[in-house]
């Protein structure tokens, strides 16, 4: 049999403790071929028939990954790569690899009929799985998205808007600190926990680089830290999901076992049954022990807990004061109708579950469930920033033009050489019939940006960021 010489001895003699023995062969053929690429519609900015539509349009070959309604592989001809493509710049998929998909589905599945109404992700960037939670929860409710490396925010961040996300916080904390910052505050948390990468070897061939014992060791030490914070700042009868990318029993098993044996109150959901064909990668516990060959995907693992209830004797804790420093305020009634009005032309606006709250001159919507958090922690930014006051004038966002621009009364349906023109920053022709203030550009019904009318010109106000000089694939 041919080792890949990618994987280090130490690695395959541990996988031969803990893989049958027939399967080892297609373990290591698997191991050499390179990942599927699939993708993961978010439902916050398509339907499925619009994305048969775009498929059907660029020609893709799409397999349903049976664990994810909106997920997919993509077999395509097209040089380009899937980020270029204009449904990726409009946030209408993510690029997800297939297994990553599994744990939001998994809480989901955990949660039975009750809503994900408070949710924690505990380590959150680039943003794949908070991304897929936000939609799973149909941007309502709240869900609080931490970080701890710095330089991952800005990604986490940016990733959230091309998707419309709105329902989030993000925070940048050591996961360790929220059983005690937040405790009992949440209904279901997600922690993806930093591992050792060891399922990931077919996409990075770097994965390896860094792997020893010694940094599996003190892995293992870190995410039981990181789990039992998840645990304390559970709500009894909360969900929680463990899950990594890496296929050792230290960092998975022997981690559940941890929490299990620390805290008797937290019990096994059985994921066996999350889809048709589970119990292949099913443990005896009840976990998902995700090999590469079961599904030609990445290596995974994932766990699912359930706390139990106890009586609610203590004072919810959640009605503490807003902080001395919390430096917005909540509009007031008046206040909310005037900033109602200045966004007459996003149409009918549905923020029955948020509030506007100002800070100086800034307009922001926060979604109420989250400002309950506020008094218990340090946000770095809640919802969506909604704009700048000018003297009369509210100067809005591009994260909130794109985030509810598809309903907009004054928008602008461009064609597919206009919507490239606008991603390359450029000047449009106005051919509404909108004479004056802002409008929504949108391209197959979804919001790109805005637009200022100037006359006969539109004006284009895609932040400079944004801009793409080439690359663009629209047909
Ligand atoms: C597996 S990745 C998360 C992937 C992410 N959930 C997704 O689906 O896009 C683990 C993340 O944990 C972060 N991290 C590392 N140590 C942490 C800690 N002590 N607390 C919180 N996050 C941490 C890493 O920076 C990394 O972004």
């Amino acid at each position: 049999m041919n080792t890949p010489t990618t994987l280090p001895t130490e690695f395959i003699e541990k996988v031969k403790q803990i893989l049958p023995s027939d399967e080892l062969e297609r373990f290591l053929q698997v191991s050499t071929q390179p990942l599927k690429r699939s993708i993961r519609f978010n439902s916050l900015k398509s339907t499925q028939q619009d994305m048969r539509l775009v498929s059907n349009r660029h020609n893709w070959k799409l397999e349903q990954i049976p664990w994810c309604p909106q997920g997919a592989w993509i077999e395509y001809q097209h040089q380009a790569p899937l980020g270029n493509f204009a449904e990726h710049l409009t946030g209408q998929f993510y690029i997800q690899e297939a297994s990553s998909m599994m744990p939001p589905i998994a809480l989901k599945y955990a949660m039975g009929a009750a809503k994900l109404g408070s949710v924690l992700d505990m380590a959150a960037a680039p943003g794949s799985k908070t991304t897929q939670l936000a939609a799973l929860m149909n941007n309502e409710g709240a869900l609080v998205a931490n970080e701890f490396s710095a330089s991952r925010i800005k990604g986490l961040y940016a990733n959230l808007v091309r998707c419309g996300v709105t329902n989030t916080a993000l925070t940048h904390y050591d996961g360790r600190v929220f059983g005690e910052y937040l405790p009992e505050a949440f209904d279901a948390i997600l922690l993806d926990a930093p591992c050792s990468g060891e399922g990931t070897f077919r996409k990075d061939p770097d994965a390896f680089k860094n792997w020893s014992q010694r940094a599996v060791d003190e892995l293992s030490q870190t995410q039981r830290d990181l789990i039992d914070s998840a645990y304390k700042a559970l709500k009894p009868g909360g969900k929680l999901v463990y899950s990594t990318c890496t296929l050792n029993l230290e960092e998975n098993q022997h981690v559940c076992a941890y929490l299990l044996q620390k805290y008797p109150d937290m019990a096994v959901v059985n994921l066996s049954e999350l889809f048709v064909g589970a119990e292949r990668s099913a443990t005896n516990e009840g976990y998902l022990h995700i090999w590469p060959h079961h599904y030609d995907s990445e290596g995974f693992f994932v766990a699912a807990f359930s706390k139990a209830e106890k009586e609610m004797t203590e004072k919810n804790s959640f009605s503490k004061p807003m902080p001395a420093k919390f430096p917005f305020t909540k509009a007031s009634k008046k206040q909310q109708q005037e900033i109602l009005q200045y966004l007459a032309y996003f149409g009918e606006l549905d923020i029955s579950d948020s509030s506007f709250w100002l800070r100086e001159r800034e307009v922001w919507l926060f979604p109420n469930k989250l400002t309950e958090l506020v008094p218990l922690m340090k946000f770095d930014r809640i919802g969506v920033k909604v704009g700048e006051q000018h003297k009369k004038e509210l100067r809005v966002t591009h994260e909130f033009a794109i985030a509810y621009g598809h309903q907009a009364a004054q928008k602008l349906d461009l064609t597919a050489e206009q919507a490239e023109a606008f991603f390359m920053g450029k000047d449009l022709s106005n051919s509404s019939n909108y004479k004056k203030g802002d409008l929504v550009c949108c391209y197959a019904g979804v919001a790109l940006g805005l637009a200022r009318i100037t006359g006969n010109k539109l004006k284009n106000k895609l932040p400079r960021e944004l801009v793409r000089d080439q690359g663009l694939t629209f047909n």
